[in-house]
């Protein structure tokens, strides 16, 4: 399976603290954002370095710097856009890209309403953002308009996945790395993630109905 389980103590203690039921829509961002951060450092981890030569304080020195990467951000709307400010933190120089889709809550099906995409997405590597991957029907979408617009390198970050969501996104797109904070379990009648977050747009828009 193509998926990174992040273990970093900092990330399993803030994800504990995202599942307690009665949390706060503003506990509930500041953690996302916390969250989303970490994540994103785990999700460049294999970013190309080249040497280069530079006028040091002393003279010419020699410094790494990322190889000529462009990178695009991809928040899933509505969720995604919690945890955008979160990896900006770290590639504060990526260009934005946003994919609308919102999940039939029969079906399960994505139905996607807006997107935007920048430039030149065949040389970018783009990061998608979604805190949940449930059953994978919206991750796929967005990977699919991405791989249709020239992108070829792309990785997955999500707070939470489910089994299930793991499986349709590795059997679509292997090449598609997932980075996350949870492999939960698995998902209920209703396609949400157990034990998961429950509904993170919700959550982190502040229009949960308790
Ligand atoms: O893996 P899937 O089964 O596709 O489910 C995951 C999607 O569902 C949620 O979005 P939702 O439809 O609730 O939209 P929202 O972000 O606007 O709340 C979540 O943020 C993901 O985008
Ligand atoms: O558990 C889930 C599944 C889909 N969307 C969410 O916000 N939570
Ligand atoms: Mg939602």
């Amino acid at each position: 399976m193509n998926i990174t389980v992040v273990k970093h103590p900092l990330v399993q203690h803030k994800l504990g603290l995202l599942r307690e039921g009665d949390i706060s829509t503003m506990k509930f961002r500041q953690l996302t954002h916390e969250l989303a951060r970490l994540l994103a450092y785990e999700a460049t981890r294999d970013f190309e370095l080249e040497s280069v030569t530079i006028d040091g304080w002393c003279g010419p020195i020699d410094i790494e710097q990322i190889k000529g990467k462009k990178v695009t951000v991809v928040p899933i709307l509505r969720a995604g856009i919690g945890m955008l400010d979160g990896v900006l933190d770290l590639v504060p120089s990526a260009k934005i890209s946003v994919v609308g889709l919102y999940r039939n809550e029969e079906t399960l099906e994505p139905v996607p309403y807006f997107d935007k995409f920048v430039d030149s997405l065949d040389e970018r590597i783009a990061i998608v953002i979604d805190p949940m991957l449930a059953t994978g029907g919206s991750m796929n979408a967005t990977i699919e308009l991405l791989k249709r617009k020239g992108c070829k390198q792309i990785k997955a970050v999500v707070m939470v996945a489910a089994p299930e969501g793991v499986k349709a996104v590795n059997d679509a797109h292997p090449d598609v790395e997932i980075v996350t904070a949870s492999l939960d379990s698995h998902l209920n009648e209703n396609g949400y993630i157990i034990p998961g977050l429950g509904d993170a747009g919700d959550k982190i828009f502040g229009t949960k109905h308790a």
